[in-house]
């Protein structure tokens, strides 16, 4: 097999190196191609956004870097796609392992209807882990990460049902960063929030930067522009630019990519 050389960086002067690396990727579900020829390069310890009109495939691209399109029978991939330098559809890959290495956020927080201990205890205790001591060490550091620690410390074994739906996308950050990944996936988590617990999940993103990398999609092109170091744009499954977000936003290098920005393409 030929040597894996990544190609395709947004700032070549990047000094950090390439933590996803997705080569030729082509994803169709049955008959329909949703992703066409995908060359993206995410750079570790930064926040990458995944941005484009309704249906052009940002979703379905963070879900093929853990792999959950999987679950659809009817998904059939071809091209590569490396985490580090490790194909992540190759046979051989552990699929818990991956999910484990990439944790995922979703749009409406799921936490699970047990106390917010139990949330966060949940992978530990997938992961085998008994001893109380190290869960509870554990728990603390992950909901500190998350930035819930304080709100929380006290309330424990309350249902995390309870907390209020700000709280609850960051207890579901919590329960992912818990097993420690290294990349997280962030599908729309704040659309279903109101303003503040929005903010406050746009510093969240920015403080957990230092320690992973981070790939968000938003409709909301602001969010983008506020929290993202590099953005990408889709139309109709293709990648039409990727680059430094402040450059995309204000000297976008393809005309369609202008015409998203500033609202002339309706959705
Ligand atoms: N499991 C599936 N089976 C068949 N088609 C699917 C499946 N998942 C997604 N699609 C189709 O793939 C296309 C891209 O969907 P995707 O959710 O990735 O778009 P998106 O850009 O994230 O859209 P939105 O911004 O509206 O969430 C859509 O036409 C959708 O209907």
């Amino acid at each position: 097999m030929t040597p894996y050389q990544p190609r395709t960086l947004p700032d070549p002067g990047q000094a950090f190196p390439i933590k996803l690396s997705i080569r030729d990727f082509n994803l169709s579900f049955g008959q329909t191609p949703i992703l066409k020829s995908i060359d993206l390069d995410v750079i570790a310890n930064h926040v990458t956004a995944l941005i484009g009109p309704s249906g052009c495939g940002k979703s379905t691209l963070l879900r093929s870097l853990n792999r959950l399109n999987d679950l659809s029978t009817e998904c059939r991939v071809s091209g590569q796609i490396h985490l580090d330098n490790q194909d992540i559809y190759a046979p051989s890959m552990n699929i818990a392992d991956l999910r484990r290495r990439i944790g995922m956020v979703f749009q409406l927080p799921n936490p699970f209807p047990k106390s917010i201990y139990e949330n966060v205890a949940y992978g530990l205790r997938i992961q085998g882990i008994r001893s109380r001591r190290r869960l509870d060490t554990a728990i603390e550091h992950a909901l500190t990460r998350a930035a819930l620690w304080d709100e929380v410390k006290d309330r424990l074994n309350t249902n995390a049902y309870e907390l209020s739906g700000g709280q609850q996308q960051r207890l579901v950050i919590a329960r992912a960063l818990a097993v420690e990944p290294e990349v997280l996936l962030l599908d729309e988590p704040a659309s279903a929030l109101d303003p503040i617990s929005t903010l406050k999940i746009e510093e969240l993103i920015t403080e957990l930067k230092h320690n992973y990398t981070i790939i968000i999609v938003t409709h909301n092109m602001q969010q983008a522009a506020r929290v993202s170091d590099y953005t990408a744009y889709l139309h109709q499954g293709t990648l039409i630019e990727y680059g430094e977000t402040q450059q995309l936003f204000t000297n976008p290098r393809k005309r369609a990519t202008e015409n998203y920005i500033t609202g002339r393409f309706v959705e």
